[in-house]
């Protein structure tokens, strides 16, 4: 009962930190230069959509919905698995993010971020021209199919009806479990309890932060983060029913620390619900 209530109250507490979460502070700390340079070989953008566009496209995938747990304000993780799904949901914990996500989605204008810069450089990484990135665009609004409300820490994490009976076929979530979760234990049973929205043989793609242990999401907005480190990661994917196929680390340069956090490290994963 005390370990219950234990649980109970570190979730509630991350849930209040998330009540200040500012979406446009939050893509520009870390969606603009220097983090997001697309000019430098070396910068993080293009290796994070570099290893989605391989992820999404060696092959291996199949069925029609690809869902996104914890999409955020963000888009850039689901511009290759649009190509290759026909359907996809994007969600989030919060009002304000769902709503960001649907200005873009209804081309109204005022969104906090211009995706232009990461819609042209997937065109590339799919040997397109990048003035296809228009094209790109619509692709992606024709399939994202609606923005949901979630909570990872429920054991039902989604509305009842939001999935077919047999689930998605596959799953993505970036820098959304440790950066939502009191500690480590609580993200491996996040980790389970999407885990129960995939097919069995499902994929997932999991990218997130190695040794970040805070993050800003707004001025003043400092939101606790679980540290994590490579084998934290691949234990916790074991132990959640997932067989890894693959794991990449990217190590921030030093010029990429850029205050809004302490993370050190990306890690990208691609694995196979058992
Ligand atoms: C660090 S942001 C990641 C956003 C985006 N996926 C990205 O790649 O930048 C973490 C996201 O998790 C969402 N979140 C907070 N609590 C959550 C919960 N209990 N369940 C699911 N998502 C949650 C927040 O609203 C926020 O959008
Ligand atoms: O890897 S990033 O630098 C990045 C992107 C997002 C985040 C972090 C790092 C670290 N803190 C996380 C807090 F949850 C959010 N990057 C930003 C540019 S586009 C590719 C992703």
């Amino acid at each position: 009962m005390m370990e219950e209530k234990g649980r109970e109250n570190g979730v509630a507490a991350m849930k209040a930190c998330y009540r200040r979460f500012d979406p446009a502070a939050y893509l520009q700390y870390n969606y603009t230069p220097p983090r997001a340079d697309f000019t430098r070989k070396d910068s993080i953008v293009p290796w994070k959509l570099a290893c989605l566009h391989r992820a999404f496209t060696e092959g291996d995938m199949s069925g029609e919905l690809l869902v996104d747990i914890g999409s955020g304000p963000t888009l850039y993780q689901v511009m290759s698995g649009c190509e290759v799904f026909s359907k996809v949901l994007l969600t989030d914990f919060l009002e304000v993010n769902r709503q960001e996500l649907r200005r873009w989605l209804q081309d109204e204008g005022q969104c906090s971020l211009d995706w232009t810069p990461y819609l042209q450089h997937v065109c590339k990484l799919e040997g397109r021209r990048p003035s296809a990135w228009t094209e790109k665009a619509a692709k992606l609004r024709q399939v994202i199919a609606d923005i949901l409300p979630i909570d990872v820490h429920c054991s039902q994490p989604l509305a009842p009806d939001a999935l077919p009976l047999a689930g998605a076929d596959c799953l993505v979530s970036c820098f959304c479990l440790e950066s939502v979760s009191p500690d480590l234990a609580a993200f491996t049973r996040a980790l389970g309890h999407i885990g129960k929205l995939l097919r069995p043989g499902g994929h997932l793609m999991l990218i997130g932060a190695l040794g970040e242990s805070y993050y800003f999401a707004g001025p003043g907005v400092r939101i606790p983060v679980v540290p994590l480190n490579e084998a934290q990661v691949c234990t916790s994917l074991k132990e959640s029913g997932y067989t890894l196929i693959r794991l990449e680390v990217y190590t921030l340069t030093q010029d990429m620390r850029v205050g809004v956090d302490d993370v050190t490290g990306v890690f990208f994963v691609k694995a196979k619900k058992d």
